[in-house]
């Protein structure tokens, strides 16, 4: 079966890859300052602008043969059936036997996606139809707590997926929430996040959300119960439990063994990855801050930006180009990393939300044959909000010895109209992009008459690539296509790399032995410690120190 890819040419045997390779050597010196000097054009012709962003390419260490040779790659690694594969409903996600279909959560009512012949689309309109009624409730006061009194605090317990999603959202369309109503994330295992979310709320007014797709997670379940106790502390009922607390879940056997009544549980399915699962009932405080309406305007822009990346052709076709320009930087430049810049405030966990997406989904050393791969996976994500990032760590961008391809996100429009802010926001991005990619040589500081030319350090020498994608205001809509242009960017990049983009097992070895440890740190008895001897050391010294409560 295609789709497996256990029958697929090597990756670095294909007529592409050893044409890129060949490519690279002859042409990883070409300076981007050559490139626009020889083509006057290039800032418009290396573009391309679809559903409403416009993205700019042209700032990257590539000529239009290295593009030729990624689309042949794309190509020869079978792209396009894999893209058909996805949103057909296969089990690509082949260490799990799933589909994959987040495509599906943001799909039109008439639409069909069938997972093992039953069409899927239905049920999510149910879900969706179900959390639109609850939020209804919940922001017209209409939902009580237990006292009678109206909700003001919404509180989200999750953590990766279930919390990262709904939690950058949530900050990313905050001009659109509702501002009578608080809405709080709490993630962290460690107590302070919860006490330090919950000490200024009332518990009659507190509605927690309590978001796991296994509801197994320890760190949730952990904050779950902190948070039945500190309700029940104040409302002293165990009937008062189903009014401030409700469950997002694909386990119902957990969500009612924890206590929660079903009838307050929103479902969702295993052919949503949770780092893919923000748009599915994990979104439910995000729709309630926004209101469904909202919420149902980003689903529509992911599903504009599904179509276009379903149907465009590979050459202007915006997540296969951010991921084959991806696979340039990081398969024949070695770069390791690579840069997220919004010039937007609203986007300021958009970074955080992209490592999860991006790290957990092509952080892999086997292909899906079960084979180490002998080339790189998938490359580190960071970055901060412009400018703010500008004074803190872009100078190693600049003149450090590291490359580091950036991506720039800016808008046209600021939701938040105060002269001149945006000018100056955006000035800023298009000048990191510009000073990136052309710096300042010896030369030019001498022709511009500037003794600092003798200056070595004052030298930028550029060459430091870039994309900039731009849109034109931070609407839900705009959100949607964004976070879909990502998406769909690492599915390109792990159907390159063959890959299985959609499991995590590395996540287990860790929560299996916190999970013997944990009463190593607590048991009364001094317990046998059989780890090695820096792990025993520090077992005991946290015993020796911790506070007893
Ligand atoms: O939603 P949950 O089942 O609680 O899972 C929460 C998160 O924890 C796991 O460790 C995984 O690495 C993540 O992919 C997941 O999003």
């Amino acid at each position: 079966m295609a789709t497996t890819g256990t029958s697929r040419t090597p990756l670095t045997q294909l007529e592409s890859w050893k044409a890129l390779e060949e490519h690279y050597q002859k042409t990883k010196d070409i300076e981007l300052r050559t490139l626009f000097a020889e083509d006057a054009t290039r800032g418009e012709r290396f573009t391309t602008e679809a559903v409403g962003l416009y993205y700019d390419y042209s700032k990257n260490r590539v000529t239009s043969e290295t593009l030729a040779l990624l689309q042949k790659l794309a190509q020869e690694v079978g792209l396009r059936e894999r893209i058909d594969a996805m949103f057909g409903g296969e089990k690509i996600n082949i260490t799990e036997q799933r589909a994959v279909l987040h495509v599906a959560l943001r799909a039109p009512k008439d639409q069909t996606i069938l997972v093992d012949g039953q069409n899927v689309v239905p049920e999510v309109h149910e879900v969706l139809d179900k959390m639109s009624a609850f939020s209804d409730r919940v922001r017209s006061g209409e939902w009580k707590g237990y006292t009678g009194k109206r909700i003001r605090n919404i509180i989200n317990i999750g953590i990766g997926g279930s919390d990262l999603g709904p939690d950058m959202a949530y900050q990313a369309l905050r001009y659109y929430s509702d501002r009578d109503l608080n809405v709080r994330f709490v993630s962290n295992v460690d107590g302070t996040h919860f006490a330090e979310a919950t000490r200024d709320l009332n518990p009659e007014e507190t509605l927690f959300i309590v978001s796991s797709k296994t509801f197994t997670t320890i760190e949730t379940m952990t904050n779950a119960r902190t948070a039945r106790a500190w309700t029940l502390k104040a409302l002293k009922d165990e009937t008062a439990i189903a009014r401030h607390f409700v469950a997002v879940s694909t386990n119902a056997e957990e969500v009612q063994k924890f206590g929660i009544d079903t009838a307050n549980m929103f479902g969702f399915w295993d052919w949503v990855g949770g780092r893919y699962s923000y748009d599915s009932a994990i979104g439910l405080s995000l729709m309630i801050a926004i209101g469904p309406e909202n919420f149902r305007r980003m689903l529509a822009g992911f599903h504009e930006m599904d179509e276009h990346f379903r149907t465009a052709p590979f050459e202007r076709n915006l997540p296969v180009l951010l991921g084959l320009i991806g696979i340039w930087y990081n398969n024949f430049f070695g770069a390791q990393t690579v840069a997220v810049l919004p010039y937007e405030q609203y986007l300021k966990k958009l970074s955080a939300y992209l490592q999860q997406l991006d790290m957990e989904s092509n952080g892999k050393h086997v292909n899906e044959a079960g084979q180490d791969v002998n080339y790189q996976t998938g490359p580190i994500i960071w970055g901060q909000p412009g400018t703010n990032g500008q004074h803190a760590f872009y100078q190693l961008i600049h003149q450090g010895t590291k490359l580091i391809p950036c991506d720039f996100i800016g808008f046209y429009q600021s939701l938040n109209i105060l002269p001149p802010h945006h000018d100056l926001l955006i000035a800023n991005m298009i000048a990191q992009a510009e000073a990136l990619a052309f710096g300042k040589t010896a030369e030019e500081l001498k022709a511009e008459g500037s003794p600092e030319y003798q200056i070595p350090h004052r030298v930028c020498k550029g060459n430091r690539p870039s994309n900039t994608i731009f849109a034109e205001r931070l609407t839900p809509e705009a959100l949607g296509k964004i976070i879909a242009l990502y998406e769909h960017k690492v599915f390109v990049q792990g159907t390159v790399w063959n890959i299985d983009s959609f499991d995590q097992w590395g996540v287990e070895l860790g929560k299996v032995l916190a999970k013997r440890i944990i009463p190593e740190l607590q048991s009364e008895q001094e317990p046998e410690l059989k780890h090695d001897s820096s792990t025993n050391q520090l077992i005991q010294r946290y015993r020796q120190h911790k506070n007893h409560a």
